[in-house]
């Protein structure tokens, strides 16, 4: 599989403020990424570096198997990119705008199956300015994907989103055909469209992997529940063992729960923050 994003020892400071510190992750071809961390972790600015938007202090970064800050239209055009706050072009008509952006790609989605595909059919004749939140950020995703880039960048795509809103952004990303970059805080929808999540700490890269690796590099508490009592412990089949022995076979109505990605993460958050 090949790669499409490469980053080793990315540095970035903003002043005096040491924000990344030595960032290293890969992208494959056909997978989609999340990029998690708290608050002020360095994940817009990771992307924007990725992105070309904004220049590093140190570290090789190669996306699409070029240098970001050396990147050249045709390989713009490649790239498909959602901000977090793009606010522009109030008086615009939505499918006028989308026509607009479509011009600068060799082969653009339709601009009217674009918007039903993404639930703005209704919306094409109105102006920018009157969409709603959760609109806009429909709008901000069609005007991202209209080139049909090989990578696309999602910065909290979904934030302002309602719940049926979500979903059928959820599906339309699941469906899409592309490598994927996103950032995002809903632990859920990390959950739901990442096949490898990336959690920034600190400035650097502490945990990358899928879900699953990411419950166990971080050994959080797994719940142990039966009949006569519960305890959490990162051990749970030593656990259970010992309750066997105790019960002298079978745990009554034993059951096991696994750490949730939440719980996963926040206990490597709150590990790092003590
Ligand atoms: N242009 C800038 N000038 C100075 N400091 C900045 C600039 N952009 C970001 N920062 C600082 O760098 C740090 C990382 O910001 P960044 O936006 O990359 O974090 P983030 O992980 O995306 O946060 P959030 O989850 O809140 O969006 C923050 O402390 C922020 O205040």
């Amino acid at each position: 599989m090949s790669t499409v994003v490469s980053v080793r020892g990315l540095r970035m400071s903003y002043g005096k403020r040491e924000v990344l510190r030595g960032v290293d992750l890969e992208v494959r071809r056909g997978e989609t990424v999340a990029l998690l961390g708290p608050n002020g972790a360095g994940k817009t600015t990771t992307i924007e570096i990725l992105e070309g938007f904004r220049h590093r202090a140190g570290g090789e970064v190669e996306v699409l198997g070029e240098d970001p800050s050396r990147g050249g239209d045709d390989w713009r055009a490649r790239i498909g990119v959602v901000l977090q706050d793009w606010r522009d072009h109030p008086r615009w008509r939505v499918a006028t705008l989308i026509d607009h952006v479509a011009a600068h790609y060799p082969d653009p989605w339709d601009t009217g199956e674009l918007l039903r595909a993404l639930g703005l059919g209704g919306q094409a004749v109105s102006k920018v300015g009157q969409l709603s939140g959760g609109q806009r950020r429909r709008l901000d995703v069609a005007l991202g994907i209209v080139g049909r880039p090989e990578l696309l960048f999602l910065d909290e795509p979904t934030t302002g989103f309602d719940p049926e809103a979500r979903r059928e952004f959820h599906e339309l990303i699941a469906n899409l055909d592309t490598t994927i970059m996103l950032t995002t805080h809903d632990l859920a929808e990390a959950e739901k469209l990442a096949d490898r999540i990336a959690v920034l700490l600190e400035g650097r890269i502490a945990v990358f992997g899928t879900p699953d690796e990411l419950a166990r590099a971080v050994q959080a508490p797994s719940l142990v529940r039966w009949r006569d009592g519960s305890e959490q412990t990162a051990q749970p089949s030593e656990l259970a063992w010992k309750l066997h022995q105790k019960y002298g076979g079978p745990v009554p109505d034993l059951e096991i729960r696994r750490p949730t990605l939440e719980e996963s993460y926040l206990n490597l958050v709150e590990r790092s923050a003590a």
